[in-house]
Protein backbone atom coordinates (compact mmCIF):
# COMPACT_ATOMS: atom_id res chain seq x y z
CA UNK A 1 0.00 0.00 0.00
CA UNK A 2 2.86 2.27 -0.96
CA UNK A 3 3.63 4.63 -3.84
CA UNK A 4 5.39 2.91 -6.91
CA UNK A 5 8.19 4.79 -8.13
CA UNK A 6 7.20 3.79 -11.99
CA UNK A 7 3.91 5.87 -11.12
CA UNK A 8 3.96 9.62 -12.80
CA UNK A 9 3.39 11.94 -10.56
CA UNK A 10 0.01 12.60 -8.90
CA UNK A 11 -3.02 13.74 -10.70
CA UNK A 12 -4.03 17.74 -8.62
CA UNK A 13 -7.87 17.08 -8.46
CA UNK A 14 -9.14 20.25 -9.05
CA UNK A 15 -11.55 22.37 -6.90
CA UNK A 16 -14.73 23.18 -8.26
CA UNK A 17 -14.59 26.94 -9.07
CA UNK A 18 -18.36 26.72 -8.21
CA UNK A 19 -22.02 25.33 -8.52
CA UNK A 20 -21.48 22.36 -11.27
CA UNK A 21 -23.92 22.90 -14.22
CA UNK A 22 -23.39 19.92 -16.92
CA UNK A 23 -24.26 17.40 -18.91
CA UNK A 24 -22.00 14.75 -19.00
CA UNK A 25 -22.23 11.23 -21.42
CA UNK A 26 -20.99 8.37 -19.46
CA UNK A 27 -20.01 5.33 -21.60
CA UNK A 28 -21.23 1.80 -21.42
CA UNK A 29 -21.97 -0.51 -18.75
CA UNK A 30 -19.06 -2.81 -17.82
CA UNK A 31 -21.27 -5.43 -16.17
CA UNK A 32 -23.59 -5.23 -19.76
CA UNK A 33 -21.19 -5.16 -22.23
CA UNK A 34 -18.87 -7.95 -20.37
CA UNK A 35 -22.14 -10.10 -20.15
CA UNK A 36 -22.74 -9.29 -23.86
CA UNK A 37 -19.82 -10.50 -25.23
CA UNK A 38 -19.43 -13.54 -22.80
CA UNK A 39 -23.26 -14.65 -24.24
CA UNK A 40 -22.83 -13.75 -28.16
CA UNK A 41 -19.63 -15.26 -27.78
CA UNK A 42 -21.92 -18.75 -26.62
CA UNK A 43 -24.55 -18.03 -29.34
CA UNK A 44 -25.69 -20.03 -32.34
CA UNK A 45 -25.43 -16.62 -34.40
CA UNK A 46 -23.28 -13.31 -34.51
CA UNK A 47 -24.73 -10.85 -32.75
CA UNK A 48 -23.94 -7.23 -32.03
CA UNK A 49 -23.12 -5.15 -29.29
CA UNK A 50 -23.59 -1.31 -29.85
CA UNK A 51 -21.89 1.36 -27.27
CA UNK A 52 -20.21 -0.73 -26.17
CA UNK A 53 -17.72 0.19 -23.22
CA UNK A 54 -13.93 0.10 -24.27
CA UNK A 55 -11.99 -0.15 -21.18
CA UNK A 56 -9.53 -2.44 -19.63
CA UNK A 57 -12.07 -4.63 -18.09
CA UNK A 58 -14.01 -5.35 -21.34
CA UNK A 59 -10.97 -5.31 -23.83
CA UNK A 60 -9.37 -7.93 -21.61
CA UNK A 61 -12.44 -9.93 -22.00
CA UNK A 62 -13.05 -8.93 -26.09
CA UNK A 63 -9.34 -10.19 -26.15
CA UNK A 64 -9.40 -13.48 -23.85
CA UNK A 65 -12.90 -14.49 -26.38
CA UNK A 66 -10.69 -14.00 -29.37
CA UNK A 67 -7.88 -16.30 -28.15
CA UNK A 68 -10.32 -19.01 -27.69
CA UNK A 69 -11.30 -18.24 -31.02
CA UNK A 70 -14.55 -16.11 -31.19
CA UNK A 71 -14.81 -13.33 -34.00
CA UNK A 72 -15.10 -9.86 -32.67
CA UNK A 73 -14.60 -7.00 -35.23
CA UNK A 74 -15.24 -3.18 -34.85
CA UNK A 75 -17.89 -1.75 -37.21
CA UNK A 76 -19.11 1.51 -37.99
CA UNK A 77 -23.05 2.36 -36.77
CA UNK A 78 -25.31 0.22 -38.61
CA UNK A 79 -24.96 -3.83 -39.35
CA UNK A 80 -24.92 -3.08 -43.32
CA UNK A 81 -21.88 -1.12 -42.87
CA UNK A 82 -18.51 -3.47 -43.53
CA UNK A 83 -16.46 -4.66 -40.57
CA UNK A 84 -13.08 -2.12 -39.73
CA UNK A 85 -11.26 -5.27 -39.35
CA UNK A 86 -10.31 -7.76 -36.17
CA UNK A 87 -7.67 -5.74 -35.24
CA UNK A 88 -8.97 -2.35 -34.43
CA UNK A 89 -10.59 -2.97 -30.90
CA UNK A 90 -9.62 -0.55 -28.53
CA UNK A 91 -9.81 2.09 -30.85
CA UNK A 92 -14.05 3.68 -31.66
CA UNK A 93 -16.12 2.22 -34.26
CA UNK A 94 -19.62 2.31 -32.68
CA UNK A 95 -20.53 -1.23 -32.11
CA UNK A 96 -18.78 -4.73 -31.80
CA UNK A 97 -19.92 -7.66 -34.30
CA UNK A 98 -19.46 -10.83 -32.54
CA UNK A 99 -19.06 -13.82 -34.63
CA UNK A 100 -19.18 -17.35 -32.40
CA UNK A 101 -16.80 -20.09 -33.21
CA UNK A 102 -15.91 -23.37 -31.97
CA UNK A 103 -13.93 -22.41 -28.56
CA UNK A 104 -10.33 -24.02 -28.09
CA UNK A 105 -6.89 -23.66 -26.55
CA UNK A 106 -4.13 -23.80 -26.12
CA UNK A 107 -4.59 -20.78 -24.84
CA UNK A 108 -3.73 -17.76 -22.25
CA UNK A 109 -6.10 -15.32 -20.66
CA UNK A 110 -5.33 -12.86 -18.94
CA UNK A 111 -7.51 -11.33 -16.63
CA UNK A 112 -5.92 -8.20 -15.74
CA UNK A 113 -8.13 -7.32 -11.89
CA UNK A 114 -11.52 -7.70 -13.53
CA UNK A 115 -13.74 -9.95 -11.31
CA UNK A 116 -15.66 -10.17 -14.57
CA UNK A 117 -13.12 -11.75 -16.69
CA UNK A 118 -11.50 -14.00 -14.43
CA UNK A 119 -14.99 -15.50 -12.76
CA UNK A 120 -17.19 -15.24 -15.87
CA UNK A 121 -14.69 -17.11 -18.57
CA UNK A 122 -13.89 -20.22 -16.54
CA UNK A 123 -16.48 -21.93 -17.40
CA UNK A 124 -16.40 -20.71 -20.71
CA UNK A 125 -12.86 -22.35 -21.19
CA UNK A 126 -14.47 -25.63 -19.95
CA UNK A 127 -16.70 -25.55 -23.12
CA UNK A 128 -13.84 -25.30 -25.00
CA UNK A 129 -11.34 -27.87 -26.31
CA UNK A 130 -7.71 -27.62 -25.15
CA UNK A 131 -5.96 -26.43 -21.94
CA UNK A 132 -6.65 -22.47 -21.18
CA UNK A 133 -4.01 -20.95 -18.41
CA UNK A 134 -5.57 -17.95 -16.65
CA UNK A 135 -3.39 -15.58 -15.26
CA UNK A 136 -3.82 -11.66 -14.08
CA UNK A 137 -2.19 -8.84 -11.78
CA UNK A 138 -0.97 -9.46 -8.13
CA UNK A 139 -4.31 -9.03 -6.89
CA UNK A 140 -6.40 -11.26 -8.94
CA UNK A 141 -4.39 -13.82 -6.92
CA UNK A 142 -5.86 -12.64 -4.33
CA UNK A 143 -9.28 -12.70 -5.45
CA UNK A 144 -11.90 -15.52 -4.25
CA UNK A 145 -12.76 -17.78 -6.74
CA UNK A 146 -13.18 -20.86 -5.30
CA UNK A 147 -16.96 -21.25 -5.97
CA UNK A 148 -16.18 -21.18 -9.52
CA UNK A 149 -13.30 -23.42 -9.18
CA UNK A 150 -15.21 -25.83 -7.32
CA UNK A 151 -18.52 -26.16 -8.78
CA UNK A 152 -16.80 -26.25 -12.11
CA UNK A 153 -15.08 -29.65 -10.72
CA UNK A 154 -18.84 -30.72 -9.68
CA UNK A 155 -20.09 -30.19 -12.86
CA UNK A 156 -17.47 -32.21 -14.68
CA UNK A 157 -14.56 -30.11 -15.51
CA UNK A 158 -10.38 -30.67 -14.92
CA UNK A 159 -9.11 -27.51 -13.51
CA UNK A 160 -5.17 -26.98 -11.89
CA UNK A 161 -4.87 -24.49 -9.42
CA UNK A 162 -2.54 -24.59 -6.53
CA UNK A 163 -4.52 -25.71 -4.17
CA UNK A 164 -6.04 -22.55 -2.99
CA UNK A 165 -8.88 -22.35 -5.18
CA UNK A 166 -7.59 -19.16 -6.99
CA UNK A 167 -5.55 -17.98 -9.86
CA UNK A 168 -3.18 -18.63 -11.55
CA UNK A 169 -4.74 -22.19 -13.11
CA UNK A 170 -5.04 -24.18 -16.12
CA UNK A 171 -8.51 -24.92 -17.26
CA UNK A 172 -8.45 -28.34 -19.29
CA UNK A 173 -11.31 -28.08 -21.76
CA UNK A 174 -12.86 -30.85 -22.45
CA UNK A 175 -15.28 -29.83 -25.45
CA UNK A 176 -18.50 -29.73 -23.19
CA UNK A 177 -19.40 -29.83 -19.68
CA UNK A 178 -22.18 -32.19 -18.35
CA UNK A 179 -23.67 -30.15 -15.49
CA UNK A 180 -26.28 -30.06 -13.34
CA UNK A 181 -26.73 -29.51 -9.47
CA UNK A 182 -24.18 -27.64 -7.67
CA UNK A 183 -24.14 -25.42 -4.44
CA UNK A 184 -21.94 -22.68 -3.94
CA UNK A 185 -20.87 -20.39 -1.21
CA UNK A 186 -21.42 -16.66 -3.10
CA UNK A 187 -21.22 -14.60 -0.13
CA UNK A 188 -17.66 -13.48 -1.35
CA UNK A 189 -18.73 -12.46 -4.94
CA UNK A 190 -22.18 -12.38 -6.78
CA UNK A 191 -20.01 -13.13 -9.84
CA UNK A 192 -19.74 -16.91 -8.81
CA UNK A 193 -23.56 -17.42 -9.64
CA UNK A 194 -23.30 -15.23 -12.97
CA UNK A 195 -20.36 -16.94 -13.53
CA UNK A 196 -22.53 -20.45 -13.80
CA UNK A 197 -25.59 -19.17 -14.91
CA UNK A 198 -24.26 -17.43 -17.90
CA UNK A 199 -22.50 -20.38 -19.18
CA UNK A 200 -24.99 -22.91 -18.40
CA UNK A 201 -27.25 -22.99 -21.39
CA UNK A 202 -24.59 -24.60 -23.13
CA UNK A 203 -23.95 -27.18 -20.01
CA UNK A 204 -25.74 -30.79 -21.59
CA UNK A 205 -27.71 -30.36 -18.61
CA UNK A 206 -27.84 -26.70 -17.94
CA UNK A 207 -27.32 -26.31 -14.08
CA UNK A 208 -29.38 -25.89 -10.98
CA UNK A 209 -26.94 -23.62 -8.52
CA UNK A 210 -27.98 -23.41 -4.80
CA UNK A 211 -26.17 -20.59 -2.94
CA UNK A 212 -25.80 -21.63 0.93
CA UNK A 213 -23.93 -19.09 3.34
CA UNK A 214 -24.07 -16.09 4.37
CA UNK A 215 -26.23 -13.37 2.70
CA UNK A 216 -25.28 -13.02 -1.16
CA UNK A 217 -23.79 -9.29 -1.90
CA UNK A 218 -25.22 -7.89 -5.36
CA UNK A 219 -28.43 -9.36 -5.95
CA UNK A 220 -29.11 -6.37 -9.09
CA UNK A 221 -26.12 -8.10 -10.72
CA UNK A 222 -27.71 -11.30 -10.47
CA UNK A 223 -30.55 -10.11 -11.74
CA UNK A 224 -28.87 -8.68 -14.92
CA UNK A 225 -27.81 -11.83 -15.41
CA UNK A 226 -31.16 -13.85 -15.67
CA UNK A 227 -32.17 -10.82 -17.40
CA UNK A 228 -29.49 -11.03 -19.94
CA UNK A 229 -29.66 -14.87 -20.44
CA UNK A 230 -33.44 -14.14 -21.26
CA UNK A 231 -33.06 -12.00 -24.03
CA UNK A 232 -31.47 -14.39 -25.83
CA UNK A 233 -33.51 -17.18 -25.37
CA UNK A 234 -32.29 -18.77 -22.35
CA UNK A 235 -35.06 -20.49 -20.04
CA UNK A 236 -34.04 -19.14 -16.22
CA UNK A 237 -35.79 -20.36 -13.12
CA UNK A 238 -35.08 -17.70 -9.99
CA UNK A 239 -36.01 -17.41 -6.68
CA UNK A 240 -37.86 -13.87 -7.81
CA UNK A 241 -40.03 -16.00 -10.21
CA UNK A 242 -41.79 -18.33 -7.58
CA UNK A 243 -38.73 -20.94 -7.37
CA UNK A 244 -36.76 -22.04 -3.95
CA UNK A 245 -34.51 -19.13 -2.23
CA UNK A 246 -31.57 -18.89 -3.34
CA UNK A 247 -32.19 -21.74 -6.04
CA UNK A 248 -31.79 -20.37 -10.10
CA UNK A 249 -31.91 -23.33 -12.70
CA UNK A 250 -30.80 -23.00 -16.09
CA UNK A 251 -32.33 -25.37 -18.84
CA UNK A 252 -29.63 -26.25 -21.75
CA UNK A 253 -30.41 -24.78 -25.15
CA UNK A 254 -29.23 -22.26 -28.02
CA UNK A 255 -28.69 -19.23 -27.77
CA UNK A 256 -29.94 -16.50 -29.97
CA UNK A 257 -27.94 -13.68 -31.67
CA UNK A 258 -29.22 -10.61 -30.70
CA UNK A 259 -28.74 -6.54 -31.19
CA UNK A 260 -27.78 -5.06 -27.78
CA UNK A 261 -27.53 -1.44 -27.00
CA UNK A 262 -25.26 -1.29 -23.73
CA UNK A 263 -26.94 1.20 -21.45
CA UNK A 264 -24.29 3.70 -19.71
CA UNK A 265 -22.56 2.82 -16.88
CA UNK A 266 -24.45 4.09 -13.91
CA UNK A 267 -21.53 2.93 -11.64
CA UNK A 268 -19.69 5.79 -13.69
CA UNK A 269 -22.05 8.47 -13.08
CA UNK A 270 -22.04 8.68 -9.26
CA UNK A 271 -18.99 11.00 -9.00
CA UNK A 272 -19.96 13.14 -11.96
CA UNK A 273 -23.88 13.13 -10.01
CA UNK A 274 -21.75 13.11 -6.31
CA UNK A 275 -20.37 16.71 -7.71
CA UNK A 276 -23.48 18.05 -8.25
CA UNK A 277 -24.22 16.98 -4.57
CA UNK A 278 -21.11 18.10 -3.30
CA UNK A 279 -21.29 21.82 -5.26
CA UNK A 280 -25.12 22.10 -5.27
CA UNK A 281 -24.73 22.25 -8.61
CA UNK A 282 -26.80 20.38 -11.46
CA UNK A 283 -25.68 17.34 -13.50
CA UNK A 284 -27.86 15.99 -16.77
CA UNK A 285 -26.79 12.18 -17.29
CA UNK A 286 -28.09 11.43 -20.69
CA UNK A 287 -29.62 8.16 -21.86
CA UNK A 288 -30.22 6.91 -17.94
CA UNK A 289 -32.55 4.09 -18.65
CA UNK A 290 -35.70 4.46 -17.03
CA UNK A 291 -35.75 0.03 -16.08
CA UNK A 292 -32.50 -1.38 -15.49
CA UNK A 293 -30.77 -4.15 -13.32
CA UNK A 294 -27.69 -1.83 -12.56
CA UNK A 295 -26.93 -1.25 -8.88
CA UNK A 296 -26.13 2.44 -10.10
CA UNK A 297 -29.86 3.44 -10.30
CA UNK A 298 -30.17 3.40 -6.34
CA UNK A 299 -28.03 6.38 -6.42
CA UNK A 300 -30.92 8.56 -7.18
CA UNK A 301 -32.51 7.16 -3.87
CA UNK A 302 -28.88 7.40 -1.89
CA UNK A 303 -28.15 10.73 -3.23
CA UNK A 304 -31.32 12.44 -2.61
CA UNK A 305 -31.44 10.89 0.80
CA UNK A 306 -28.11 12.67 1.38
CA UNK A 307 -29.25 15.90 -0.18
CA UNK A 308 -30.79 17.48 -3.41
CA UNK A 309 -33.23 16.00 -5.49
CA UNK A 310 -33.27 13.85 -8.89
CA UNK A 311 -35.26 14.07 -12.26
CA UNK A 312 -35.57 11.54 -14.80
CA UNK A 313 -36.70 12.99 -18.52
CA UNK A 314 -36.52 12.55 -21.77
CA UNK A 315 -32.91 13.98 -21.73
CA UNK A 316 -32.12 11.80 -18.82
CA UNK A 317 -31.19 12.08 -15.46
CA UNK A 318 -30.52 15.41 -13.23
CA UNK A 319 -29.70 15.17 -10.40
CA UNK A 320 -29.95 19.08 -8.95
CA UNK A 321 -27.92 19.31 -5.26
CA UNK A 322 -28.94 22.51 -2.40
CA UNK A 323 -25.68 23.21 -0.88
CA UNK A 324 -26.76 20.59 1.95
CA UNK A 325 -24.82 17.32 2.30
CA UNK A 326 -26.46 15.05 4.78
CA UNK A 327 -25.19 11.72 6.41
CA UNK A 328 -26.96 8.42 5.59
CA UNK A 329 -27.47 5.22 7.44
CA UNK A 330 -27.59 2.21 4.48
CA UNK A 331 -27.16 -1.26 3.94
CA UNK A 332 -25.45 -1.23 0.55
CA UNK A 333 -25.18 -4.91 0.07
CA UNK A 334 -27.10 -4.96 -3.08
CA UNK A 335 -24.99 -2.04 -4.61
CA UNK A 336 -21.70 -2.56 -3.11
CA UNK A 337 -19.91 -1.34 -6.04
CA UNK A 338 -21.49 2.61 -5.02
CA UNK A 339 -19.46 2.22 -1.64
CA UNK A 340 -16.21 4.34 -2.39
CA UNK A 341 -17.98 6.96 -3.75
CA UNK A 342 -21.18 7.01 -1.02
CA UNK A 343 -17.95 7.32 1.58
CA UNK A 344 -16.64 10.62 -0.24
CA UNK A 345 -19.88 12.35 -0.10
CA UNK A 346 -20.24 11.13 3.63
CA UNK A 347 -16.81 12.68 4.77
CA UNK A 348 -17.90 16.14 3.29
CA UNK A 349 -21.44 15.65 5.00
CA UNK A 350 -23.11 17.74 7.47
CA UNK A 351 -23.60 14.21 10.06
CA UNK A 352 -21.89 11.23 10.27
CA UNK A 353 -22.67 8.69 8.52
CA UNK A 354 -22.86 4.24 8.74
CA UNK A 355 -22.33 2.22 5.26
CA UNK A 356 -22.98 -1.27 6.26
CA UNK A 357 -23.66 -4.47 4.42
CA UNK A 358 -20.06 -4.80 2.68
CA UNK A 359 -17.70 -6.98 4.43
CA UNK A 360 -16.75 -8.50 1.06
CA UNK A 361 -15.58 -5.36 -0.19
CA UNK A 362 -12.12 -6.38 1.62
CA UNK A 363 -11.80 -8.84 -1.72
CA UNK A 364 -12.26 -6.22 -4.16
CA UNK A 365 -10.03 -4.63 -6.36
CA UNK A 366 -8.22 -3.83 -3.06
CA UNK A 367 -9.75 -4.03 0.32
CA UNK A 368 -11.55 -1.15 -0.07
CA UNK A 369 -12.91 -0.67 3.75
CA UNK A 370 -9.25 -0.50 4.75
CA UNK A 371 -8.22 1.53 1.86
CA UNK A 372 -11.12 4.10 2.66
CA UNK A 373 -10.28 4.25 6.21
CA UNK A 374 -6.52 5.39 5.77
CA UNK A 375 -6.86 7.58 2.93
CA UNK A 376 -9.72 9.76 4.07
CA UNK A 377 -8.22 9.72 7.77
CA UNK A 378 -4.89 10.74 6.18
CA UNK A 379 -7.05 13.88 5.03
CA UNK A 380 -8.21 14.99 8.47
CA UNK A 381 -11.27 12.77 8.24
CA UNK A 382 -12.27 10.44 11.03
CA UNK A 383 -13.57 6.92 9.44
CA UNK A 384 -13.10 3.52 11.76
CA UNK A 385 -13.73 0.16 9.89
CA UNK A 386 -16.48 -1.76 11.61
CA UNK A 387 -17.18 -5.53 10.65
CA UNK A 388 -19.34 -4.92 7.75
CA UNK A 389 -18.38 -1.39 6.64
CA UNK A 390 -17.89 2.35 7.84
CA UNK A 391 -18.49 4.93 9.99
CA UNK A 392 -17.72 8.67 8.56
CA UNK A 393 -17.67 11.16 10.85
CA UNK A 394 -16.95 14.58 9.07
CA UNK A 395 -14.17 16.72 10.13
CA UNK A 396 -12.70 19.68 7.82
CA UNK A 397 -10.13 18.14 5.46
CA UNK A 398 -6.97 19.21 4.63
CA UNK A 399 -4.91 18.75 1.33
CA UNK A 400 -2.66 15.42 0.58
CA UNK A 401 -1.69 12.60 -1.36
CA UNK A 402 -4.68 10.18 -2.48
CA UNK A 403 -3.26 6.76 -2.83
CA UNK A 404 -5.65 4.69 -4.42
CA UNK A 405 -4.53 1.16 -4.44
CA UNK A 406 -5.15 0.37 -8.12
CA UNK A 407 -8.51 0.70 -7.75
CA UNK A 408 -10.77 2.91 -10.16
CA UNK A 409 -13.29 3.85 -7.57
CA UNK A 410 -10.95 5.01 -5.30
CA UNK A 411 -9.51 7.36 -7.77
CA UNK A 412 -12.88 8.90 -8.77
CA UNK A 413 -13.77 8.84 -4.82
CA UNK A 414 -10.53 11.27 -4.13
CA UNK A 415 -11.73 13.29 -6.66
CA UNK A 416 -14.83 13.86 -5.17
CA UNK A 417 -13.10 15.01 -2.07
CA UNK A 418 -10.97 17.13 -4.50
CA UNK A 419 -13.68 19.47 -5.34
CA UNK A 420 -14.41 20.39 -1.74
CA UNK A 421 -10.91 20.18 -0.50
CA UNK A 422 -8.13 22.32 -1.73
CA UNK A 423 -4.76 20.04 -2.86
CA UNK A 424 -5.97 16.81 -2.71
CA UNK A 425 -3.29 15.09 -4.90
CA UNK A 426 -4.93 11.69 -6.68
CA UNK A 427 -2.28 8.93 -6.95
CA UNK A 428 -2.25 6.97 -10.57
CA UNK A 429 -5.01 8.24 -11.46
CA UNK A 430 -4.53 6.52 -14.78
CA UNK A 431 -6.49 3.26 -12.48
CA UNK A 432 -9.66 4.93 -13.99
CA UNK A 433 -8.69 2.96 -17.12
CA UNK A 434 -10.11 -0.11 -15.65
CA UNK A 435 -13.80 1.12 -16.46
CA UNK A 436 -13.53 5.09 -17.34
CA UNK A 437 -10.62 5.89 -19.23
CA UNK A 438 -11.42 8.96 -19.99
CA UNK A 439 -12.12 10.06 -16.87
CA UNK A 440 -9.62 13.05 -15.81
CA UNK A 441 -10.49 15.10 -19.09
CA UNK A 442 -14.25 14.13 -18.49
CA UNK A 443 -13.83 15.68 -15.18
CA UNK A 444 -12.05 18.77 -15.93
CA UNK A 445 -14.65 19.16 -18.93
CA UNK A 446 -17.68 18.48 -16.51
CA UNK A 447 -15.69 21.48 -14.44
CA UNK A 448 -15.34 23.65 -17.79
CA UNK A 449 -17.33 22.92 -20.35
CA UNK A 450 -15.68 25.37 -22.64
CA UNK A 451 -12.95 22.45 -22.33
CA UNK A 452 -14.75 20.24 -24.45
CA UNK A 453 -13.86 21.57 -28.02
CA UNK A 454 -10.60 21.47 -27.47
CA UNK A 455 -10.18 17.88 -25.96
CA UNK A 456 -12.12 16.70 -28.73
CA UNK A 457 -10.02 18.32 -31.49
O1 LIG B 1 -21.36 -9.10 -11.92
C1 LIG B 1 -20.89 -7.95 -12.01
O2 LIG B 1 -20.79 -7.34 -13.09
C2 LIG B 1 -20.42 -7.30 -10.77
C3 LIG B 1 -20.82 -7.80 -9.55
C4 LIG B 1 -20.37 -7.21 -8.27
O3 LIG B 1 -19.37 -8.06 -7.75
P1 LIG B 1 -19.37 -8.65 -6.24
O4 LIG B 1 -20.62 -9.41 -6.04
O5 LIG B 1 -18.13 -9.46 -6.20
O6 LIG B 1 -19.31 -7.44 -5.35
C5 LIG B 1 -19.82 -5.80 -8.45
O7 LIG B 1 -19.22 -5.34 -7.27
C6 LIG B 1 -18.85 -5.74 -9.61
O8 LIG B 1 -18.35 -4.44 -9.79
C7 LIG B 1 -19.55 -6.12 -10.90
C1 LIG C 1 -15.75 -4.63 -7.80
C2 LIG C 1 -15.59 -4.11 -9.02
O1 LIG C 1 -15.07 -4.75 -10.10
P1 LIG C 1 -14.84 -6.28 -10.49
O2 LIG C 1 -15.72 -6.51 -11.70
O3 LIG C 1 -13.40 -6.38 -10.82
O4 LIG C 1 -15.26 -7.13 -9.33
C3 LIG C 1 -15.96 -2.70 -9.30
O5 LIG C 1 -15.94 -2.32 -10.50
O6 LIG C 1 -16.28 -1.94 -8.38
Amino acid sequence: MTDSPALPAPWPAPVAPGTVDATVTVPGSKSVTNRGLVLAALSSEPGWLRRPLRSRDTLLMAEALRTLGVGIEETASSSSAGSAGADALPGGGEAWRIIPAGLHGPATVDVGNAGTVMRFLPPVAALADGPIRFDGDPRSYERPLDGVIDALRVLGARIDDDGRGALPMTVFGGGAVEGGAVEIDASSSSQFVSALLLSAPRFNQGVEVRHVGAALPSMPHIRMTVDMLRSVGAQVDTPEAGGEPNVWRVTPGALLGRDLVVEPDLSNAQPFLAAALVTGGRVTIPDWPEHTTQPGDALREIFTAMGGSCELTDHGLTFTGNGKIHGIDVDLSEVGELTPGIAAVAALADSPSTLRGVAHLRLHETDRLAALTKELNELGGDVTETADGLHIRPRPLHGGIFHTYEDHRLATAAAVIGLAVEGVEVENVATTGKTLPDFPAMWTEMLDPSAAPARRA
